[in-house]
């Protein structure tokens, strides 16, 4: 019976899509000009637009079809938010760039002046994984294939840096000229010293890139006679070396070290002559990120001293106290100055119809470029925009990758919440308050989860507080993730107590609507989040322990599976367990790991294969759960345990549960990747999609 509705369901649904779809042409003419991309490719599908259909005309479609008008909602919305025509029909709110690490949220207001965020810089800490969250309204029509894109360009780039260093003296002549030119790719240098105090001529030649080094070097003296020559070569696979030195007519030494890799050479050239005396010493150290060069010279003929030091990231800051002279063809310097196009991506969106709410967009994650040689300020053009081109926002900011982040209050004040902060320090509870008024201005206009952290025995209690069943959404994982990582940080805290603020749930496990009907980037992302949350809590240095108040089926039932301790209420309403199986998935290894680790094998087969939930009584005898006590009485038997717990060598503990647990951590950690493909491959099938949507619709329906 239900896979018959589902069936007739299933079919309207598609149509339902297909005139969502159709609507792009209506929308086309609607909206204002489009945005020149003069970066963006253009590709012709050739796409001919369907007729058009309005959005009343679809919400008219089957309209006496209860459970489909409840989907219309979802995709459509109810209707028209806002009727007054010079409000645009998208409008893009904020973006915010979400990093589990970060000191705090990194959010920039797209209302406000778009002029002023163009001087702003938002500083990300180089190669922690973050995704762009982007906030928006919808507010009269359906607006279809809407496409967030964001160009990167290096701000002050200096992909090219060219050094010329002439220097010419007299007192019986010394003659040095240092060419130094280089780029990502390649350096080249060129040394040649000429003395005439009976004369020194010395060449250095060095031209190297990722794939090939080569050097020569040519001294040549002529007091009584010396000649040394030295030829390196080396690729990939080889290097090789020559060096031909011999003098001792009124000494000269030379001394050369060369040590090269394919991610570093390092050059030190110690010249020493007593004509009168001349020494040279040029040391050079270089790898993909960094040069780095020192020069120094002694003459002594009537005196002259010349130290060169250069350090370059290869890209940005360089210094010298010589000469520094620009590629004299000024063109390459020019050019170098200019901000180029680095990187391009572009991240549909989707189709979304009018709703009072906001809805939001978040990328796949990302990780943030790294090295000495990627620091720095990253100029980012960003359009919200849609097949259609139509130019819903544009709007300049800066990015700058930093080797560190900045000072978390200067994070903060950023973001203008430092009064917040030293206020909540004033109560003498600085974690707690300053972490909920941070998440109350910013997380999101709605905090997923309260944090309240009592100094006075180092216990925090997380309540989640996302109704109506503490589901677990994206949003409210990375919140999670970072509350939790925030706690781990903060030497007051000693255990954190996980509990709900919601009646009768602890938790209804993972979102499904994140599984079902998303894009596969989006199922990425939600999955690593997921597995994020899980390492997280599963390895935590801290004790942990569920207070679990409620229903906690599935994500609910992993969740507290992670904690050291579980108390339940005893209550025969409330269950618990691995149920994966009854929506039609399978629990990925590490869910299973947890269960095993905490029931055996026998009970773990049993609970993943018929996908049991268990009642309370159930999961204590099984194990399970470690306690039952009446409802009222969950949370402060669970800071009574913590006490007991925290009564034990902290460290000898901390390390038993490493000892226990890191193996199932490793599994993961080694597997990451392919644990993400997987999921991805796995919930996107149709028949997957399928299970979901009837399981949905059976919930629904119970509901009903
Ligand atoms: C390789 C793949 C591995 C994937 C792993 C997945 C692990 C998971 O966690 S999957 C999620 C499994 N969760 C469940 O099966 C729980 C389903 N929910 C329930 O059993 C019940 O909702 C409840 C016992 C938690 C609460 O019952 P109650 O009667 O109080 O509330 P309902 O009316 O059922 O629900 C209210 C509302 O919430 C929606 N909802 C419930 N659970 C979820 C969920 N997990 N994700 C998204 N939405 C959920 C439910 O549909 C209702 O929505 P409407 O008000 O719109 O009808």
């Amino acid at each position: 019976m239900l896979g018959l509705d589902v069936c007739e369901f299933g079919g309207q649904f598609l149509e339902l899509l297909w005139l969502t779809v159709c609507y792009r042409g209506i929308m086309a003419d609607k909206e204002g000009t489009a945005p020149v991309h003069e970066e963006e490719d253009e590709t012709d599908l050739n796409y001919q637009a369907p007729a058009q259909k309005t959005l009343q005309e679809i919400q008219e479609l089957d309209k006496d079809d209860e459970s489909l008008n409840k989907y219309k909602q979802t995709l459509l919305g109810t209707g028209p938010v806002v009727l007054d025509p010079s409000i645009p029909n998208v409008q893009v709110t904020r973006l915010t760039l979400m990093c589990v690490q970060a000191p705090g949220p990194i959010t920039m207001d797209l209302t406000g002046d778009l002029e002023a965020l163009k001087k702003q810089n938002f500083t990300m800490k180089e190669g922690v994984d973050y995704r762009v969250k982007i906030h928006f309204k919808v507010n009269r029509e359906i607006v279809s294939g809407l496409k967030y894109v964001h160009l990167t360009y290096r701000k002050g780039l200096r992909d090219q840096l060219s050094l010329a260093l002439v220097l010419d003296m007299n007192l019986d002549q010394l003659s040095l000229a240092l060419v130094l030119d280089t780029n990502l790719d390649q350096l080249s240098l060129a040394l040649v010293l000429d003395t005439n105090l009976d004369q020194l001529s010395l060449a250095l030649v060095l031209d190297t890139n990722l794939d090939q080094l080569s050097l020569a070097l040519v001294l040549d003296t002529n007091l009584d006679q010396l000649s040394l020559a030295l030829v390196l070569d080396t690729n990939l696979d080889q290097l090789s070396l020559a060096l031909v030195l011999d003098t001792n007519l009124d000494q000269l030494s030379l001394a050369l070290v060369l040590d090269t890799n394919l991610d570093q050479l390092s050059l030190a050239l110690v010249l020493d002559t007593n004509l009168d005396q001349l020494s040279l010493a040029l040391v050079l150290d270089t790898n993909l990120d960094q040069l780095s060069l020192a020069l120094v010279l002694d003459m002594n003929l009537d005196q002259l001293s010349l130290a060169l030091v250069l350090d370059t990231n290869l890209l940005a800051e360089f210094s010298s106290s010589l000469y520094l002279t620009p590629d004299p063809v000024s063109q390459g310097f020019e050019q170098a100055v200019n901000p180029s196009l680095l990187d391009k991506a572009v991240y549909m969106v989707g189709s979304y119809g009018p709703r009072v709410e906001e809805h939001e967009f978040i990328t796949p994650v990302e990780e943030a470029p790294k090295g000495l040689i990627v620091r720095g300020i990253y100029h980012i053009k960003s359009y919200f925009t849609d097949d259609d081109k139509t130019d819903h926002l544009s709007w300049e900011w800066n990015l700058q990758i930093k080797k560190d982040w900045d000072s978390t209050e200067s994070c903060i004040s950023r973001l203008g919440v430092l009064s917040l902060f030293s206020a909540s320090c004033r109560h003498g509870r600085p974690y707690a308050l300053s972490h909920v008024a941070f998440n109350d201005r910013h997380l999101s206009t709605s905090s997923k989860i309260k944090v309240d952290l009592d100094n006075s025995n180092g216990i925090a209690v997380m309540k989640f507080d996302n109704p109506p069943v503490n589901s677990m959404s994206l949003d409210f994982l990375t919140e999670f993730s970072i509350n939790l990582e925030k706690l781990e940080l903060d030497k007051s805290c000693r255990g954190v107590i996980l509990t709900s603020a919601q009646p009768r749930i602890f938790s209804a496990g993972l979102d499904i609507m994140d599984m079902y009907g998303t894009s596969p980037e989006h199922c990425g992302a939600f999955w690593k989040a997921v597995q994020d949350m899980w390492l997280k809590l599963y390895g935590y240095s801290k004790i942990t322990i569920a207070a679990i108040n409620g229903a906690s089926p599935a994500g609910g039932c992993l969740m507290a599976l992670c904690c050291d301790y579980r108390i339940m209420a005893d209550d025969p309403r409330y269950s618990i367990g691995l149920n994966e199986t009854q929506l039609g998935i399978v629990a990925p290894f590490w869910f299973k790991d947890t269960l095993l680790n905490t029931v055996g094998h026998r009970t773990t087969e049993l609970s993943l294969q018929m996908g049991i939930m268990y009642h309370a009584h159930e999961a204590l005898k099984i194990g399970l759960v470690d306690q039952l006590v009446p409802e009222g009485k969950v949370l402060s038997t669970a800071v009574e345990t913590l006490g007991t717990w925290l009564a034990v060598p902290g460290h000898a503990r901390e390390i038993s549960k490493s000892m226990m647990r890191k193996p199932t951590v490793d599994k993961l950690l080694a597997n990451k990747e392919a644990d993400i493909k997987n999921f991805v491959s796995f919930i996107t099938k149709d028949s997957i999609q399928k299970s979901l949507g009837m399981y949905l619709a059976a919930l629904k329906k119970k509901k009903a």
